[in-house]
């Protein structure tokens, strides 16, 4: 098995748990609140500004244009693409976009986002990419079960949210995980180590995330 096909059997029960979680049952039965939504929305908004400070900062670990390249696509991806199933989320909870943005970060969006940036800031390439896989894993995952699921009904009210995730034809991960087979192949124990604990972490965030948004979680004080 490969270091990520390791990762990705390691995090099976954190990615049911992920699946399981009352906000994606309440989406796929089209009963997520409109709280969950626009909360979810608002932090998303800032959390993919995090991401693509943490692309820009792991493309300066980069010693190759194909490397280069690969975090460009998914910086890109980010800045022209994801906003499509934020404005699916905020079309069915009535709001407009622009009117989430420039929120402060929830307690777990906040956490999220500077265990990504300080990994991608101080660590090795390695553990950049780690804590950053979780994020396009996941969403995967809950993309491709719900698509079948709903087999493929666009009077879904979030058909253009699941299908942007779930019917992705040749998923875009795939090169970043044969990317970080390399790097694994080439580090030591130690290294393997601190890659895999980081790739955990990012998973409990995600499920976290997902917690944030339907608990509509604020700072206590
Ligand atoms: C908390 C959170 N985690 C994952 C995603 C999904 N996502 C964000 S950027 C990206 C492209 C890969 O880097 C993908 C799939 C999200 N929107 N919010």
């Amino acid at each position: 098995m490969s270091f990520t096909q390791d990762l990705r059997k390691e995090a099976e029960p954190l990615f049911e748990k992920i699946y399981y979680h009352p906000f994606i049952q309440e989406l796929k039965d089209e009963t997520l609140s409109k709280e969950a939504l626009i909360h979810y929305v608002k932090q998303d908004y800032e959390y993919l500004n995090a991401m693509i400070q943490t692309r820009a900062l792991t493309m300066a670990k980069c010693s190759s244009r194909k490397e280069m390249a690969l975090l460009n696509e998914g910086i890109s991806f980010i800045l022209n693409d994801e906003s499509h199933p934020h404005h699916n989320f905020c079309d069915v909870a009535g709001v407009g976009y622009e009117e989430l943005h420039g929120e402060s970060l929830a307690p777990a969006a906040h956490h999220y986002s500077q265990l990504m940036l300080q990994t991608a800031a101080s660590g090795t390439l390695g553990e950049a990419l780690a804590v950053a896989l979780p994020c396009p894993w996941v969403y995967l995952d809950i993309g491709k079960r719900l698509y079948e699921e709903i087999q493929g009904n666009k009077r879904h009210i979030f058909y253009p949210w699941i299908s942007f995730y779930g019917a992705q034809e040749e998923p875009r991960i795939n090169k970043t995980l044969e990317w970080l087979d390399k790097i694994a192949e080439q580090s030591t124990a130690k290294e393997c180590e601190s890659m895999r604990k980081l790739f955990m972490t990012g998973c409990r965030m995600e499920y976290m995330f997902f917690d944030m948004a339907y608990t509509q979680q604020k700072w206590p004080v």
